[in-house]
């Protein structure tokens, strides 16, 4: 029987069984460095528990709709959940060039990058298979520049809690690793057109806490006021919080996480967004903004670090 009853059980914190790998066969596929574990029994069975608390509506300022749990994740999990994604998820340190009129600039993404998932145009078979949505046969070639990955069981599983609790549905798994304080995401909104209107977007983080800053748009110069002159709005955003950002918010809000500085700035922090894209170009963008065309990192235990990942290391 799968356990969904929302936050209504505690699990019994005493009998909680110590961290185990789990015994089911780990993710794989064709387009993955490494393969990905399962969660650990552990981390599977409070997870029938999430939300741990219920969410928050914030919609008293213009335009915003956003539901905030604090936390979402079971707090007897929220460490090993955290320490079992950065060990066994890959990421990248995406670098890509921008050309604003003649000038062209490198930017170099200020955090670890990695994405799953594929645009409803395409799914995968249980096999791995790119199969078409109306036809089910697999994909022509060219449909894609980019190789689209499976999202891994772990994160799939994370994926169907989040679908039940937001009535939506989601097909790509983004995740952020900020290594410490120093690493960042500048203010922008999630507001592409290949996730439609008013995308919801539901977004997890673990590890360290770091303040997620909000401020409206500039309004246009036909509107009255200076919204953009109020203080943002920040969120200090804790181990196991999840944020659901819906209707109106994306297309008129901005949203980061400014660099840090102090206690905890050398702590890790995992991001987690399950998002929706309609057509290819979503995939495309995600791809190449998330995983690029540079090497792999994965974390290392003995160097409590991300290092440099090639095969056979
Ligand atoms: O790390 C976060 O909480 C925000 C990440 C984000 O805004 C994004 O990936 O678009
Ligand atoms: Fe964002």
């Amino acid at each position: 029987m799968k356990r969904t009853i929302d936050g209504f059980f505690k699990p019994n914190q005493k009998s909680a069984p110590p961290t185990e790998q789990s015994t089911e066969e780990p993710s794989k596929h064709e387009t993955y460095p490494l393969s990905v574990a399962q969660f650990p029994a552990s981390i599977s069975d409070a997870l029938g528990f999430a939300p741990a608390t219920d969410g928050r509506l914030i919609d008293d300022r213009p335009d915003l709709d956003i539901v905030y749990y604090q936390p979402y994740i079971p707090k007897e999990i929220e460490k090993e959940l955290f320490q079992f994604l950065r060990c066994e998820l890959f990421f990248y340190r995406v670098q890509y060039n921008i050309k604003r009129g003649p000038v062209e600039t490198q930017i170099n993404t200020p955090r670890f990058t990695t994405v799953f998932g594929v645009d409803e145009s395409s799914y995968f078979s249980p096999q791995g298979h790119l199969l078409d949505a109306v036809t089910k046969r697999p994909i022509p070639k060219d449909r894609y520049k980019c190789k689209p990955r499976p999202i891994p069981g772990c994160l799939d599983q994370l994926r169907k809690i989040t679908e039940r609790t937001t009535d939506q549905k989601f097909n790509f798994c983004l995740v952020n690793y900020y290594a410490n304080g120093n690493d960042s995401i500048s203010y922008h909104s999630d507001d592409e057109r290949f996730l439609g209107s008013n995308p919801a977007i539901a977004s997890f983080s673990l590890g360290a806490r770091r303040d997620f800053l909000m401020k409206h748009k500039p309004p246009n110069s036909n509107q009255k006021g200076a919204i953009d002159s109020e203080k943002p709005l920040k969120l200090p955003l804790a181990s196991g919080d999840m944020l659901v950002m819906r209707g109106p918010t994306q297309s008129n809000w901005l949203h980061s996480i400014p660099k840090r500085k102090g206690k905890d700035s050398d702590r890790g922090r995992i991001n987690i967004t399950f998002r929706r894209a309609m057509v290819r170009g979503g995939t495309e963008n995600y791809y190449t903004y998330n995983v690029g065309s540079g090497g792999v990192f994965k974390w290392s235990k003995e160097r409590q670090e991300m290092v440099a990942w090639t095969a056979g290391s």
